[in-house]
């Protein structure tokens, strides 16, 4: 479990972090959002007892980092995997973390495994590209078995396959009952892997939500294409649909509330500015395609329009 409270930091003039507070729970995969420079790497920075809090508290399991009795078996981090010294070992690497956290040799053996960096354990690591750097930093965070995780940016440089193997981990240490706590720009990975989403602009809170309510929040409802276009939109206007051009929908503009059945003006409207394609709040793909056979409208494409955690994301941080 993380907690924080009224998190601030200031340097000089910047105000990086301001006023803070957020829970990272367990069980669940949490997704740290925001755009560049606000504020993820210093608040995960707090939290790890790297910088120290302006004001506010950043605790881990109840207490700072910095108190923690055995911190390497309770937390494990990745921040920076290109910090890494690039003469050692992969191995050599993780056996000095190890010694250092008092955890034994056959964890370092399991660890590698883990990320799937085995067969390379004995090469240097000046010679590792970035995905595998990636992997022994996330190798390094798992070392002492920790409850929990926190990850700046772990999916950078890893391939596809890479990407899913990460998020299939991740989810399955969540479900293990460990807290996790990842930032990544990465937006549809983001919305596959994170149960939650905290969300943050300019060092404040922006949005603490389930990333399903978020992106439910958002749905933008059903495109329909259809040759009757005017003829089913008034009936599924009489069913209590919004309905829209899908041209306007795409152009982001806001639904027109739904008006009664028969309105000759409105299809005409619907049939000047989108031609046959319409865009439908309110009722669902199903429901539509019923109305539509009740009406011996036919109906060419059906496809319910889900927003992209991306436009979500870029519309409550403008
Ligand atoms: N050591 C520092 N000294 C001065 N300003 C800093 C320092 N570290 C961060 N900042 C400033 O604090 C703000 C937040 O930076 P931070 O790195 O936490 O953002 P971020 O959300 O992690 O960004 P990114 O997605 O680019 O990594 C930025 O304006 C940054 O310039």
């Amino acid at each position: 479990m993380i907690e924080v409270t009224e998190l601030t930091k200031v340097y000089g003039s910047t105000r990086a972090v301001s006023g803070l507070t957020f829970d990272v729970k367990p069980g669940q995969v949490t997704g740290f959002l925001g755009h560049n420079g606000a504020g993820k790497s210093t608040t995960m920075r707090m939290i790890l007892g790297l910088h120290t809090p302006t004001s506010g508290k950043a605790l881990i399991n109840g207490v700072r980092k910095q108190d923690l009795r055995d911190p390497m078996r309770e937390v494990g981090a990745m921040l920076d995997a290109a910090e890494v010294q690039g003469g050692r070992s992969a191995f050599a690497h993780l056996q000095a973390l190890a010694y250092a956290g008092g955890i034994g040799r056959r964890r370092v053996v399991e660890v590698l495994e883990e990320v799937g960096l085995s067969g390379v354990a004995r090469k240097r690591i000046a010679g590792f590209s970035q995905g595998m750097r990636q992997r022994l930093g996330i190798a390094a965070a798992l070392l002492g078995d920790p409850g929990v995780l926190i990850l700046d940016e772990p999916a950078n440089g890893l391939d596809p396959d890479g990407i899913r193997w990460l998020r299939t981990m991740l989810r399955s240490l969540a479900a293990e009952g460990r807290t996790v706590l990842l930032s990544s720009h990465l937006m549809t990975e983001m919305s596959l892997t994170a149960d939650r989403l905290i969300i943050i602009g300019q060092g404040r809170l922006i949005e603490d939500v389930s990333t399903a309510d978020l992106l439910a929040r958002f749905q933008s409802g059903v495109l329909v294409r259809s040759p009757h276009a005017a003829h089913l939109s008034r009936a599924l206007e009489a069913a209590g649909a919004t309905i829209r051009p899908a041209q306007d929908a795409e152009a982001g503009e806001e639904p027109v509330p739904g008006r009664p059945a028969g309105a000759g003006a409105d299809a005409r409207s619907v049939r000047d500015a989108g031609g046959e394609e319409l865009l439908v709040a309110g009722l669902t793909a199903a429901v539509i395609g019923d109305i539509a056979l009740a009406n011996g409208c036919a109906v060419h494409e059906l496809v319910s329009r889900r927003t992209s955690l991306e436009e979500a994301f870029m519309e409550i941080t403008q």
